[in-house]
């Protein structure tokens, strides 16, 4: 679902900086080979991702749904010298994919992808992040959100995508409808959470920006 116009993302797309040629043949080939397209986050999404990693200039980057890996190339843009972004993917048919992009570029190197099961793998992780982008099954953000919480140095930021749900956040929620209802607890809870301040931004299927007090 589109939530501005059809010309106003246009425009907006042509007044935010291009796609490189990696990303952009990265999306088509995306949209021509590969199922459900739409998961991926695309040009002005991508730019803004790219934006809020150079804003941040993390260390360490984790990324919760790799997909194709548009948006893991986006967001280690912004990765220090020595940064390293972790990845996570259940799905291991799309590694290869995946990977025939990151190597065509200097960021490649700094993209680590983990096969398997989020919550599996997230425990386990011995690291300190700066930012964590969580893009994955839905109805796990608010596990993602604990498991992660403390692994999240304070002072960092947290991206969680998909908070608009399509607008359903915002109509009769259907009895049977759990995805819906596990979108809107985990608004809430975020929106009640004592330990960060948080910003829903209305950009493509919404993206609720969170900073750890
Ligand atoms: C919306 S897509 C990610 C899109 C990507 N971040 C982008 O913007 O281009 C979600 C991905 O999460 C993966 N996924 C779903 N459940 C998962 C889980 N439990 N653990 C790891 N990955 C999972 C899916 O296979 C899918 O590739």
């Amino acid at each position: 679902m589109d939530f501005l116009p059809a010309d106003l993302t246009a425009y907006a797309e042509t007044h935010t900086s291009p796609e490189s040629t990696l990303l952009q043949q990265l999306n088509r080939n995306t949209r021509a080979q590969v199922m459900a397209p739409r998961m991926l986050s695309g040009h002005l999404q991508g730019r803004l991702l790219s934006m809020i990693a150079h804003m941040i200039r993390p260390r360490r980057i984790l990324e919760i749904g790799t997909y194709t890996g548009y948006s893991a190339l986006c967001l280690a843009e912004g990765l220090t010298d020595d940064g390293l972004l972790i990845t996570l993917e259940q799905n291991e048919e799309l590694e290869d994919f995946a990977r025939s992009y990151w190597q065509q570029s200097p960021l490649g190197a700094k993209i680590d992808l983990r096969i398997g099961s989020a919550a599996d793998i997230i425990p386990a992780l011995d690291e300190t992040f700066d930012l964590v982008f969580i893009d994955a099954d839905k109805r796990n953000n608010q596990l993602y959100y604990e498991l992660i919480f403390d692994k999240l140095r304070p002072g960092g930021f947290i991206l969680a995508d998909n908070v608009l749900w399509s607008g359903k956040v915002v109509a009769p929620v259907k009895t049977n409808d759990t995805d819906t209802k596990t979108v809107l607890a985990f608004n809430q809870l975020v929106q009640n959470d004592p330990r960060v301040e948080n910003i829903l931004l209305p950009i493509r299927d919404g993206i609720m920006l969170i900073r750890k007090r």
